[in-house]
């Protein structure tokens, strides 16, 4: 215990002060006849030194205002006033001390997260507060000094200090791991691939045109965390759209030894894993989920028992007639159940709009269609059944819950722009239940192409509104067509001026036109002898290309017999007849679409009453087709070198016309 004394001569000037007494939790100020305790906390900063003609002075400043110890001898002052400054600063130590290991450990966890910029912050702001400018040199050991400085550089960097940090990191990243992202795919990534892959915000949405590499970015991305060591391979979860697509991925990273573990998922087999692992037991999936086709068989029946109710029939037969501008005698309950399908699906998503926004015509329908889900929800209940929606939607309350205990640390997700509001709703779920949980999606709103089974592009477009802190990384470069191609495809999908503006760049170029218009009679067997043609003239050229026959219906494609016949002609071909809805995230060297000609079951599909289904869908779009003119652009770049249109020669489809308006270059016309 040291004591600091006031010079002789003070009390004969009456001066209070006499000594101070140098104590582990503060000072003991001796006054002339009464002591005063000050405690450390009780400083709100070090003691300022002051100079005076024969004694100096030490002025504190304390929560109750200032106290100036006077009458000091200059070497005692100054002693004094190192050892209270020392004192006082080892007080604090014993907070920042951690504080400062804990902030150098979450800088050291990698890319400075948002998330944990802003925790970083307003800790270090807090302690700062508390003393205001670290100790000078010398008057700590340099180790403990650097704690404080820590503290104090934290408290007031900006974004622009955050941002070199991110450089930094990004910078250290890209060459350790250079040979990693070098030899990974049979391609070295490009630079913004790799960026991709390194940024690690607490959301990252990858956007990208065709064919620019998301789904190598994804198995890239993977494989960089593992290597990085930033999670173990059951800290990796994967959602792809389909099972097939799924299962593609999981070749991929199966080809990778380190990447075995990871799960990859769908999201409809994530919601029955947690599920089942909550209730103990899968849950029962209504048959009517799996199988579409016997949806909307079902939907049929049910429509053609409500029908034999006569108000139901006559409201059905008066709306239907009111659509078609012409009498209707007796409904279609197959074609009307194809129909409505989305549509009671929506409404059972989504719930019924506000009354006040229906037309009489679209509250018609919907008196229309309500029984329908009626009839659905009765057969789920009295099976004890759940389908796809319940089961995500009870995945997110067990989520929510906290029931299930997440046990992944970056959930990758591919093909975002067709996800739905209840699958984000589960996205946010498993965020909110694991801290520190980081999202990394990739999408490209140019090919949403599920909006009419609940699909929200939205999500895509206004991803950090949804979601928060996000960074985005573009991939402008597309390895999959030449610049033809892409001419016709993005000016084709831009002309709806909703659609977002980006340009892509290709990997190879050409002059010659490599979209083709085959005008064609609309009949199975003037198709198929084109076919044999055209696939003729491919194999000449290429002997074993990769082919897909593409539709906007499956019953547009030819049928088995007939593909058999396509494949026996020409069997070096890698033929295969797909729905546009299934080439989604495929290639192939040629495409041939079919089935372009006018009408309700044309393409694009001119379905009339669709304006309820718009009602109810999210992010309502005015531009004519839009959706169509997506799945078209979908078409267009699956191909690597050549797309051939199959055109109804008497009543080719509103597309067909457009490219052949003069406006697009780079297209030839066949016949
Ligand atoms: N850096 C690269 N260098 C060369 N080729 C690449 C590179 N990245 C990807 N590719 C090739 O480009 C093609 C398209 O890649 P991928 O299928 O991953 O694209 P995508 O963005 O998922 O396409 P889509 O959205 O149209 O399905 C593939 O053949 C892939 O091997």
């Amino acid at each position: 215990m040291q004591i600091y004394r006031a010079h002789w001569l003070a009390p004969l000037f009456h001066h209070p002060f006499l000594a101070t007494e140098l104590r582990t939790d503060g000072l003991l100020l001796h006054l002339k006849g009464e002591r005063h305790r000050l405690g450390w906390d009780e400083l709100t900063a070090a003691p300022v030194w002051l100079t005076g003609p024969l004694f100096c002075r030490l002025r504190l400043h304390c929560t109750q205002g200032g106290i100036e110890l006077d009458w000091l001898p200059k070497p005692q002052s100054k002693r004094l006033a190192l050892a209270i400054t020392q004192g006082w600063y080892r007080h604090h130590l014993s907070r920042v001390e951690p504080l400062a290991e804990s902030c150098l450990a979450l800088l050291e966890q990698g890319y400075l997260r948002q998330s944990r910029w802003f925790k970083l912050k307003a800790q270090a702001e807090a302690e700062l507060s508390r003393w205001r400018r670290p100790p000078a040199e010398g008057v700590l050991e340099d180790k403990q000094r650097a704690a404080f400085e820590l503290i104090y550089t934290l408290a007031r960097a900006d974004d622009d200090w955050r941002q070199a940090r991110l450089q930094e990191y990004t910078e250290q990243a890209l060459a350790r791991f250079s040979g990693l992202f070098d030899s990974l795919e049979a391609h070295p990534l490009t630079g913004r691939q790799r960026l991709a892959c390194v940024t690690d915000e607490d959301h990252n949405l990858v956007l990208a045109g065709a064919g620019c590499g998301k789904t190598s970015v994804m198995v890239a991305r993977a494989a960089f965390l593992l290597a990085s060591a930033q999670a173990e391979p059951d800290q990796l979860l994967m959602l792809a759209f389909g099972t097939e697509a799924a299962a593609e991925m999981n070749e991929r990273l199966t080809a990778l030894a380190a990447t075995r573990e990871v799960k990859v998922s769908t999201f409809h087999a994530l919601g029955l894993m947690i599920v089942a692992r909550v209730e103990g037991q899968a849950p029962a999936l209504s048959p009517l989920a799996q199988d579409e086709a016997l949806r909307q068989a079902r939907l049929a029946g049910w429509l053609a028992e409500l029908c034999t109710d006569k108000d139901y029939l006559e409201r059905l037969l008066s709306w239907l007639s009111r659509q078609q501008g012409k009498p209707v005698l007796a409904p279609e309950p197959g074609q009307l159940a194809r129909e409505w399908a989305p549509l009671v699906a929506a409404l059972k998503v989504y719930g019924e709009p506000e009354p006040g926004r229906l037309t009489p015509s679209q509250a018609g329908q919907l008196g229309l269609v309500r029984p329908l889900l009626a009839r659905y929800r009765e057969e789920l209940t009295a099976a004890g059944h759940i389908d796809f929606d319940d089961m995500i939607a009870r995945a997110t309350d067990y989520v929510q819950a906290g029931r299930f205990e997440v046990p992944w640390r970056h959930i990758l997700v591919d093909e975002f722009q067709d996800i739905s509001r209840p699958r984000a709703e589960l996205l946010k779920a498993l965020r909110d239940a694991a801290p520190g949980l980081s999202l990394f999606c990739v999408g490209d709103d140019w090919q949403a192409i599920y909006r009419f089974s609940g699909a929200d592009v939205g999500l895509t477009t206004g991803f950090a509104d949804y979601f928060g802190a996000t960074a985005i990384t573009c991939l402008d470069k597309t390895f999959r067509f030449n610049n033809r191609i892409e001419a016709v495809a993005s000016r084709f999908v831009t002309r709806n001026p909703a659609q977002l503006a980006k340009r892509l760049s290709t990997h190879s170029r050409t002059e010659a036109p490599c979209v083709h218009v085959l005008p064609c009679a609309n009949r199975p067997e003037a198709q198929q002898a084109l076919l044999l043609r055209l696939l003729g003239q491919i194999a000449s050229r290429s002997p074993e290309a990769r082919v897909y026959l593409l539709a906007r219906f499956r019953f547009s494609l030819p049928d088995q017999q007939r593909l058999a016949e396509l494949r026996q002609a020409y069997p070096g071909l890698r033929l295969s007849a797909l729905t546009l809805h299934g080439a989604k995230g495929k290639e192939a060297d040629a495409v041939v679409i079919l089935g372009l000609t006018r009408g309700r079951y044309g393409f694009p599909a001119e379905q009339a009453g669709q304006e309820l289904l718009e009602l109810l869908l999210p992010e309502s779009e005015s531009f004519a087709h839009a959706e169509e003119r997506r799945l078209l652009y979908v078409g267009l770049t699956r191909a690597r070198e050549q797309v051939c249109l199959l055109a109804d020669d008497q009543q080719p489809s509103a597309f067909v016309n457009e490219l052949l308006d003069g406006s697009y270059q780079g297209i030839s016309r066949w016949g």
